[in-house]
This record gives structure tokens, C-alpha cells and sequence, in this order.
């Protein structure tokens, strides 16, 4: 096994001892069936129906909410049970609250999904919506925001919660025509955060045929306005089991489920049913409901390809277009200073960023911000085995599909790959070495594929990889703090005095050298006329008297160096 694939297997054994987290996100009109959904998905009334006779107790309450927004600025919680008529606000819209709820699912080898659920009570719910949509996004990019802070941090925080959702079930309004306005222009928008998948709630309101209409009308609609969903992909060269699974969610898409708060037994079997004048339905059976097949995929068999479509794909555009605008910034601006820039970047605290970047954003009411950061152990409701939501896995197994949740069983692999570009399979790499990258998302390390995934509709791929449109203030922000600049200009700086010193050096020396060699050619030239006098004397003594050679060569070579 390559140094690389063994420190993933070991990272994701780290992952499942401490539990695997997974935030989905519920989103839709009121009424569509939310609420329902996430109570029948836990196989426990965990969210209040917001318009239930009761207050709800106990563990039903354990909820809480992040943000809450309106147009007029007005705190106003679109969560809020009992409604008390105030007629100087009565004008007012609801807007839209964020929710989050955490529960701790054990599977039966005691291995841990930390499932986070985020709902968006009073989307839809307004004259004017803008305000939902932008919230929401908001609320998303604020996520991403928290783990490019962290990233980019010189010293990491070893408590750092990942708290980046990672599918968002997009409810469509069960009406049997098609996509509505808003619901086109909301998809559109989360898909660029989150990966979204579209689902019909409330099915038993419909016959067969109505059913098949509807799904094909949101089908065309979502082909026709380009929406880039979730895909169930497969590549060419993939276990046929895996093409034929993929190939059968992607034809079922968009998924329509029946849900239910109530339990009963059918043949000895505990699960969840509707119940009607004239007789009843067990939401898990797939004749008629997709909520088995959606849960499946949701807590088994797509849960890792959903994480790692966050981090790896959608994550990365993110952090690609920031830093980017965050640098050809500075670059127009270091143009207008005529090549200075004016004001270096600050070596404020990062942390900061997220929390003036959220400010930024979330002006009004501020105090989500500290709720925000404190998520993940606060409202957290642990649901062992011995109360029925643990085991995920014997209750999947009910399904059609004969895929078990692997991952909360403890495998440590994804069955399931994801093809990557080689930029971003760089970038995964240093993943590797991160805690942050490696705690968040886990790639696909042991299954690399290089064909291309066959695609169904639009590819989310070409749907941003468009310029950023970020605005200036919040960018300025970024590119005070954000230490790649910071990092980049220093060692930039730092290498220009090296060159510099060794261009010195090399002259110095080169100037040294050619004194040398001029002194040893002088040494040289002095050497070889001393020799040549020697020996013209020498050839004068000998002729005149041999007797007193010796003597007089030797006084006179004196005579000579004295004269030197
Ligand atoms: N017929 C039918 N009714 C359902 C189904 N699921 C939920 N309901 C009912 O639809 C109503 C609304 O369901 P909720 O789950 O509260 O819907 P929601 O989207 O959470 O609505 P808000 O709480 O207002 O945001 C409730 O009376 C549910 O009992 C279903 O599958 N079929």
C-alpha cells in the first residue's frame, strides 16, 4: 500500500472511532413535508411541526436556531410556536430562520454518524422570498468561509468542527406541475454551496400516472433551466452493481417519499405508517414511497461521495475564486499605486476573517454568530441501539437496494469515486497533510479513476466556473489577513535579497580571483627574468675564472637580491 493510501485508510479509521459528521439540510416550502421527513429518517420525532396544537417537550425541543431574517430587520423567529398578534408588526413578513439539530446515530460495532440537520422554517413563506435564498446562501458560504479561515491558520485548532453541509433536500411544493419560480432560482443558487437533491414530498397524493407526470415535468424543467443537481454518476469502468445502482437512483430522481410521525407493527415488523379512513401505508415500502431508497443513499451508500463532492469539487471552486479575486485585487491595486502597494497585508488573527466576514453579512441580529460557532455538541441527541435509531443498517437492509450503509458499519472506503482534474488532485494531495482537509472530507484515495464520469444532465462543473462576483469591501478583508499573500510577498522578498547577496559574492569573488591570477603572472614574469640574469652571470664567471666560481656567483646573486 503507497505511503498515501495507507495514511488515508488510517485517517478514516481515526474518522469512524470518533465518529463520521454529515449535516443535511432541508429546504422548501412550508407544509411540503420537511419536518416529517427528518422525524421519519431518525425513526424519532426529534423536529416539532410548526404548527402543531402543542407545545412540544423533551427531546423535541433541542433544536436551535442560528439566524433569523427578514426585510425589515425586524428579529422576528420564523420557528416561534404560539404566534402572540402584535398589530404594530402584523404588516411585517415572517422571513426565514435557520435551525440546526444534532443527533449522534450508533450502529451496532458502535461506530458513530454525527448527523447534523439543518432546516429553514418561513422559506416560502413571504411575499417577497429574496430574502430565503440569501440567507441561506449566506448561511453556506459563512461554512465555507469558517474552514478556508481554519486552512489557512499558521497554527490549526484541534477543535475545529467542519460544520459545511453536505446534501440539501430540496422539497418541491407537491402541485404535479413542475418547478416554480422559486424553486429554479433557489436550486441554482444553493447548487454552487451544496449538493442538491431535489424531492417530492407528500407522494400518496398522487396516482401512478400523476406521479410519473410530475417527475418527468421536474425533470425537464431542471434539464431546461440547467439546474446542476446531484448527480448519481458512474464511470465507464465501475463494478456493474455500482452502474446499475447509479443508473436506477438517477432514473428514480426526483425522489418521492412518504412520511409519517406515527409507528406501528406490520407482520412483526416495526416501521412507520400513515394511516387513513380507509386503511393504511408503510412509508418503507418502495411499491409506492422512495424514503427507504433516500435514506439509504443518504446514511450508506452515497454518504462519503457526498462529503466528498463538498470538499474536493465544490469547496475548491469556492476557495479557488476567493483567493483568485483576492489576488488579482491586489494586483489592481498594486497597478494603481504604480507598482507599490500602498498598504501591506496585516498579520491579523484569522479567525477574525470568518467573524467579520459573517458580521459583514449577518448584520442583523448578531447573536447567531456565537451560536453558529459553538455547533456540534450543544442539542445533541445521542441515539444508541437500544432505542431503535441506531442501527441504520438493519432498518436500510428493508430497502430494494442491497446496498448497506458501509461507512457507519466501518468501512473505511467509499465504494463509490470521484474524478478529479489534476489541479484539483494537487490539491487533494496537500489535503492529505492537513488536518483540516483530512478531519473534513476524506477523498477517495484507494479508487483514483481516470475516465470520465458519464454525466445524466448538466454538469455542475460548467456551471461555475465563471468569474467571481464577490464584493470589494469583503474582499479587502480577506486580503488584509489571508497569510497565502502574506506568505507568497515574504518569501517573494526574501528570495530577491538572496539573489542580490549571491550576485555580490560571485562579483567579489570573481574580482578576487583576476587580482590572484594578475599577482601570479606578475610572481611568474619576476620568476623567469631572475632565472634568465642567473644565468647570463653564471655564463660569464665560467669563462673568466673557474677557480672562484662558487664565490662569486653566490656574492653575486647577494648583490642582486639586495638591489631587489
Ligand atoms: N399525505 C401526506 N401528508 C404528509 C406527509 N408527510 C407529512 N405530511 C403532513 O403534512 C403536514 C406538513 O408536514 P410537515 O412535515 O410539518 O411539513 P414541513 O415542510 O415541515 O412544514 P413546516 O413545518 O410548516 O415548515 C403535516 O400535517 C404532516 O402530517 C405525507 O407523506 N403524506
Amino acid at each position: 500500500m503507497s505511503k498515501r493510501n495507507s495514511s488515508a485508510v488510517l485517517r478514516r479509521q481515526k474518522d469512524l472511532k470518533r465518529g463520521i459528521r454529515f449535516t443535511v439540510m432541508v429546504c422548501g416550502c412550508a407544509g411540503t413535508g420537511k419536518t416529517s421527513f427528518v422525524n421519519s429518517l431518525l425513526e424519532r420525532n426529534i423536529l416539532p411541526h410548526r404548527y402543531q396544537y402543542h407545545k412540544p417537550t423533551g427531546e423535541e425541543t433541542i433544536r436551535k436556531t442560528i439566524t433569523f431574517a427578514n426585510l425589515s430587520g425586524v428579529v422576528s423567529d420564523a420557528t416561534e410556536y404560539e404566534r402572540v398578534f402584535d398589530p404594530e408588526v402584523a404588516n411585517q413578513e415572517p422571513g426565514i430562520s435557520i435551525t440546526e439539530t444534532s443527533v449522534e446515530i450508533l450502529d451496532e460495532d458502535d461506530s458513530k454518524l454525527l448527523l447534523t440537520i439543518i432546516d429553514t422554517p418561513g422559506f416560502g413563506d413571504n411575499i417577497n422570498n429574496e430574502v430565503c435564498a440569501t440567507e441561506i446562501i449566506n448561511f453556506l458560504e459563512q461554512q465555507f468561509d469558517l474552514v478556508l479561515a481554519e486552512e489557512t491558520r499558521v497554527r490549526r485548532n484541534p477543535r475545529f468542527v467542519d460544520t459545511r453541509v453536505h446534501v440539501c433536500l430540496y422539497f418541491i411544493t407537491p402541485t404535479g406541475h413542475g418547478l416554480r419560480e422559486l424553486d429554479v432560482d433557489t436550486m441554482k443558487k444553493l447548487s454552487k454551496f451544496v449538493n442538491v437533491i431535489p424531492v417530492i414530498g407528500r407522494a400518496d397524493s398522487f396516482t401512478k400516472t400523476e406521479l410519473l407526470n410530475f417527475k418527468r415535468n421536474i425533470m425537464q424543467d431542471i434539464d431546461h433551466h440547467k439546474i446542476p443537481i446531484y448527480q448519481f454518476e458512474y464511470d465507464a469502468d465501475d463494478d456493474d452493481d455500482v452502474v446499475e445502482e447509479n443508473r436506477y437512483l438517477s432514473e428514480m430522481q426526483p425522489f418521492a417519499v412518504i412520511t409519517s410521525d406515527d409507528e406501528a407493527e406490520i407482520n412483526g415488523v416495526k416501521t412507520r405508517v400513515r394511516t387513513y379512513p380507509w386503511g393504511s401505508i408503510d412509508i418503507n415500502n418502495t411499491e409506492y414511497s422512495d424514503f427507504p431508497v433516500l435514506k439509504s443513499v443518504l446514511l450508506g451508500s452515497h454518504l462519503q461521495d457526498l462529503k466528498d463532492i463538498t470538499h474536493d469539487f465544490l469547496y475548491e471552486n469556492y476557495r479557488t475564486e476567493k483567493l483568485m479575486s483576492v489576488t488579482e485585487l491586489e494586483e489592481l491595486r498594486a497597478a494603481e499605486a504604480g507598482g507599490i502597494v500602498s498598504e501591506p497585508p496585516s498579520m491579523s488573527n484569522l479567525a477574525d476573517i470568518a467573524n467579520s466576514k459573517s458580521m459583514a453579512k449577518f448584520d442583523a441580529p448578531s447573536q447567531r454568530i456565537s451560536s453558529m460557532l459553538s455547533t456540534g455538541t450543544t442539542g445533541t441527541t445521542k441515539i444508541t441501539k437500544d432505542n431503535k435509531v441506531d442501527s441504520v443498517a438493519s432498518k436500510l437492509s428493508a430497502t430494494s437496494l442491497t446496498e448497506p450503509p458501509e461507512i457507519i458499519k466501518g468501512k473505511p472506503e467509499s465504494d463509490y469515486s470521484f474524478q478529479k482534474d489534476d489541479e484539483l488532485a494537487s490539491l487533494v494531495d496537500d489535503k492529505e497533510e492537513t488536518p483540516v482537509g483530512a478531519g473534513l472530507a476524506g477523498s477517495n484515495a484507494a479508487t483514483p479513476t481516470t475516465t470520465p464520469r458519464l454525466p445524466h444532465s448538466p454538469s455542475v462543473s460548467s456551471q461555475y466556473s465563471g468569474s467571481p462576483s464577490i464584493n470589494a469591501r469583503q474582499l479587502r478583508k480577506i486580503s488584509e489577513t489571508v497569510p497565502y499573500l502574506l506568505k507568497h510577498e515574504t518569501l517573494m522578498s526574501k528570495h530577491q535579497k538572496l539573489e542580490e547577496l549571491e550576485r555580490k559574492s560571485a562579483q567579489e569573488l570573481a574580482k578576487r580571483a583576476a587580482e590572484l591570477e594578475k599577482k601570479a603572472m606578475e610572481l611568474k614574469q619576476r620568476e623567469k627574468l631572475l632565472k634568465e640574469q642567473l644565468a647570463k652571470k653564471e655564463k660569464l664567471l665560467a669563462k673568466e675564472e673557474p677557480a672562484d666560481t662558487t664565490a662569486d656567483t653566490a656574492s653575486f646573486v647577494a648583490g642582486d637580491d639586495k638591489e631587489q
